[in-house]
């Protein structure tokens, strides 16, 4: 059996009350580890090394040399980059493919994008008049934040983990890392690769647990950590913000999403057929940018219905030692639950069942009778103000409502409490420019899905989040600034 420990001050350690908690395959719902969960002692231990090494070897290294460490440290991710599939696929239950494109690699590029910008990226500078004829100069200096709390979800755990950890880093600061209590393994196997490439100790710190009265809150109320970034559910983001208030710790959240797809009868329909299955099956629809809502133009919506019900109909269930698996279980016996309460919700509330709306029949003795599984499931009918419209499901389920103008769908798209991402399938790119510009997103594909050139701004609007990370943008929250008024 597995155990993960902590991983502080450059070194894998139990927890000091000795609490484990257990991890649970959601391929086959049996138990594949113990999970030691870190309490007030080990947080404080955690950030008290995170707060050293600030002023240790970290903390003197030039930017340069730093940065040419991390390089270092993508190419040894890509180097073990099958010990960290096979720990997420296990930990998930996501399909090899997409660990193998998306997930891993992320993790590399992750920090490969912030070394390489924080190599070329300099300063403000402006030249003042002054009323004696000398003038000034203003220089705008950079350093870090600090001791950075860095708390992650579970759907692409080593993604979002390192999409946190690479600019904190790359800038100067030390982290301390609470991943998810349902993804421990990836981001306890980046503690010894850190360790392999000489990143001094304290720099990168790993904390096990729980939200509430468990490391996650413990994390984000210690004195000491001088920002906290998160992504996970909008209301969890509401908690942290009051446990982050005392000492005004500064928050990045990356929060919910209920996003829209909009099809116009001028798009191409086999690439809105590719995007929207993939926007809305990949990764089991555990995806905070996938889509739940599909708007068609009336002309297409038969054709458009029918043609996704084929495509969600074909995928293949199974976890990752499932060859040939097009979409895995869930990540948990509680969130299948969920799930399976709208799926109930949308049938009580009389929608049509396109397809699914269930849990697949396996054959007995299958495994995944044992997994997380559900059916791949698409409605139609049901009003704008149901909750299958309104509230994230964060599933493998999308509801499909027709349109008949512009000015329709942009309101339809729009009124949500979210803001993360919209996807707009048009060959019109006046069109998509005109709609797109009217978004209420941080985020809009057009005849495209989870396209991410990181240098540009990531986040979303409304109650999907604050502030944005990527590219020069996460310099805002990752660094302190102060500008130097030098009278000449
Ligand atoms: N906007 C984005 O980029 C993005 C990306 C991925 C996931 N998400 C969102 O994340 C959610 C799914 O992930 P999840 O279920 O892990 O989210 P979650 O909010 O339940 O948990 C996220 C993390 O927060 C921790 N946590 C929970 N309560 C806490 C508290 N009170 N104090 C400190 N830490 C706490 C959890 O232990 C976990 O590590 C979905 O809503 C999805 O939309 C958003
Ligand atoms: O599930 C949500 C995925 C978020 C993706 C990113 O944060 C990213 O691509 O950087």
């Amino acid at each position: 059996m597995t155990t993960h420990k902590l991983f502080i001050d450059g070194e894998y350690r139990a927890a000091k009350s000795g609490k484990t908690f257990d991890k649970i395959s959601p391929s086959t719902g049996k138990k594949i580890a113990d999970v030691h969960e870190a309490l007030a002692e080990d947080v404080n231990d955690a950030v008290e090394a995170a707060a050293a090494a600030l002023n240790g070897p970290w903390g003197k290294m030039p930017k340069a040399e730093r940065c040419d460490l991390l390089m270092k440290l993508a190419d040894a991710i890509d180097a073990r980059k099958a010990d960290f599939m096979e720990a997420e696929v296990q930990d998930t239950g996501h399909t090899r493919g997409f660990a193998e494109k998306v997930e891993i690699p992320r993790g590399a590029a992750n920090f490969r994008i912030f070394a390489e910008m924080l190599k070329n990226t300099g300063g403000e500078y402006f030249h003042m008049d002054t009323h004696d004829g000398t003038g000034a100069a203003n220089l705008e200096l950079h350093r870090p934040k600090g001791v950075i709390g860095v708390i992650s979800p579970w759907n692409a755990p080593f993604l979002l983990m390192t999409w946190k950890v690479g600019p904190a880093l790359a800038c100067g600061n030390t982290v301390v890392v609470k991943p998810s209590e349902e993804s421990p393994a990836t981001a306890t196997l980046l503690g010894e690769v850190m360790n392999e490439v000489g990143i001094p100790k304290g720099v990168y710190n790993v904390i096990h647990g729980f939200g509430p009265e468990s490391a996650g809150e413990l994390l984000t109320q210690h004195p000491k950590v001088n920002g906290i970034t998160f992504t996970g559910e909008t209301r969890t983001g509401e908690a942290i913000m009051k446990q982050a208030a005392i000492g005004l710790r500064d928050v990045s959240f990356e929060l919910g999403g209920k996003n829209p797809a909009i099809v116009f009868a001028d798009a191409d329909m086999d690439k809105a057929i590719e995007v929207t299955m993939r926007s809305c099956f990949a990764n089991t629809g555990q995806v905070c940018l996938g889509t739940e809502r599909i708007y068609v133009e009336r002309p297409i919506f038969d054709e458009f219905v029918s043609r996704l019900k084929a495509g969600a109909d074909g995928l293949k269930q199974g976890g990752p030692d499932t060859d040939g698996a097009t979409i895995g279980p869930l990540i948990s016996a509680e969130h299948r639950e969920k799930v399976l309460s709208y799926y109930k919700k949308a049938a009580d509330l009389g929608a049509t069942i396109v397809t699914g709306g269930g849990v697949p029949d396996f054959p007995e003795g299958d495994y995944r009778n044992e997994g997380f599984f559900v059916e791949p499931t698409i409605w139609t009918g049901l009003p704008e103000d149901s909750p299958i419209v309104r509230e994230e499901i964060f599933g493998p389920c999308c509801h499909i409502q027709p349109f008949d103008t512009e000015e329709e769908v942009i309101a339809m798209a729009n009124d949500t409490n979210y803001g993360l991402s919209a996807t707009l399938l048009t060959e019109n790119l006046g069109r998509a420019h005109r709609v797109g510009g009217k978004m209420e997103v941080g985020l809009v594909w057009v005849n495209s899905w989870f396209l991410r050139d990181l240098r540009t701004a990531f986040g979303g609007s409304k109650s999907s989040g604050i502030g944005r990370e990527g590219g020069v943008h996460s310099l805002e929250f990752y660094t302190e600034r102060t500008n130097l008024c030098l009278k000449l």
